[in-house]
């Protein structure tokens, strides 16, 4: 098979450079033709996996974080190239497209064989969509605006520490100011207001590298999981914050989980203030943003 193969030499701070070669020689011994793609920026490397998909591949494979996914997704999601499936190897920082997916973290070989084995089993799975008056793009784990994207925010604007440091220590330091947001959403088209300190809009299960916001999410269900999190003390955000990383945190009265298709969510900040929102991890700007289900939208060999 002809295979793009797709590498972010800046995933995971750049610890994971090498992984590119690594998956090249793993897919040759197997037969296949891999053609690598790497560039400077991520700009470019939309345009180079855009043109090479537009000319032809069996399969685009991409080796990085979530934001690779990000760009893979928004590639293949346009009706501008042909359908083409499309594999991961996780070597991010995050790494929670994998995470939903139960790939092999940390197993460059184990994650290549999935990729192979994928073919013969395709996934289809839903995306969202993501759009403003200007623009769309789409997402294929999380969107979302409050806590977790001012926490990103921060971190995205520092040079040290790196890896997952950097993002404890932004969440230390935004917990010292945060206020709880008052939000207007229109919830599948019944709109509601509502004060909040998170919300996200989830297709798979966790964001912010295994926060399982929404365990129960999956990528095929035809649906959206809606997370809001209500106003609580810094003291109570502090206790029920670990729980979150083995999904118990569901069942506190603060934290609500339902089922939607669309979402529009826009907030009222002092001033003139705006929020800004993440997809995937990566920055998408300010709201208000609509959010629509794209169902059985993308094709996975994972
Ligand atoms: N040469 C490059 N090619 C692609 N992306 C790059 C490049 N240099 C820097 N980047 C940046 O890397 C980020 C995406 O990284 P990626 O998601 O692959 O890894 P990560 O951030 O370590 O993992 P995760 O998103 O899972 O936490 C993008 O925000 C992008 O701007």
């Amino acid at each position: 098979m002809k295979i793009a193969v797709a590498v972010n030499p800046q995933a995971a701070f750049g610890s994971s450079r090498g992984s590119g070669e690594r998956v090249l020689e793993l897919l040759r011994a197997a037969g296949h033709q891999p053609v690598l793609l790497r560039e400077t920026n991520y700009q470019a490397l939309t345009a180079s996996v855009r043109q090479a998909v537009q000319q032809g591949v069996d399969a685009l494979l991409m080796v990085g974080g979530d934001g690779m996914v990000h760009l893979g997704v928004n590639v293949l999601a346009s009706e501008a190239v042909p359908p083409t499936p499309m594999g991961l190897i996780p070597v991010g920082t995050g790494n929670d497209a994998a995470r939903s997916l139960g790939l092999p973290l940390g197993d460059i070989p184990a994650a290549v064989q999935r990729f192979l084995a994928g073919a013969q089993q395709p996934l289809s799975i839903d995306l969202g969509k993501v759009s403003s008056d200007r623009e769309e793009e789409f997402f294929a784990v999380s969107f979302s605006a409050g806590f977790d994207a001012r926490v990103n925010e921060r971190a995205n604007g520092w040079r040290w520490p790196k890896g997952r440091q950097r993002y404890n220590l932004a969440i230390v330091r935004e917990l010292a100011t945060f206020r709880p947001i008052r939000y207007r959403l229109v919830v599948d088209g019944v709109a509601e207001e509502l004060e909040a300190m998170l919300i996200a809009v989830a297709n798979g299960t966790s964001l912010g590298g295994g926060m399982k916001i929404t365990p129960d999410a999956q990528l095929s269900d035809g649906e959206l999981d809606l997370f809001v999190v209500a106003p609580m003390s810094r003291l109570r955000l502090v206790a029920l914050f670990p729980k979150v990383f083995s999904g118990r945190h569901i069942g506190e009265p603060e934290v609500s989980i339902r089922r939607v298709r669309s979402v529009r969510i826009e907030a009222e900040l002092p001033g003139n203030q705006s929020l800004v929102s993440y997809a995937d991890g990566e920055r998408v700007g300010a709201l208000p943003r609509q959010i629509d289900l794209v169902p059985a939208a993308l094709t996975l060999w994972v």
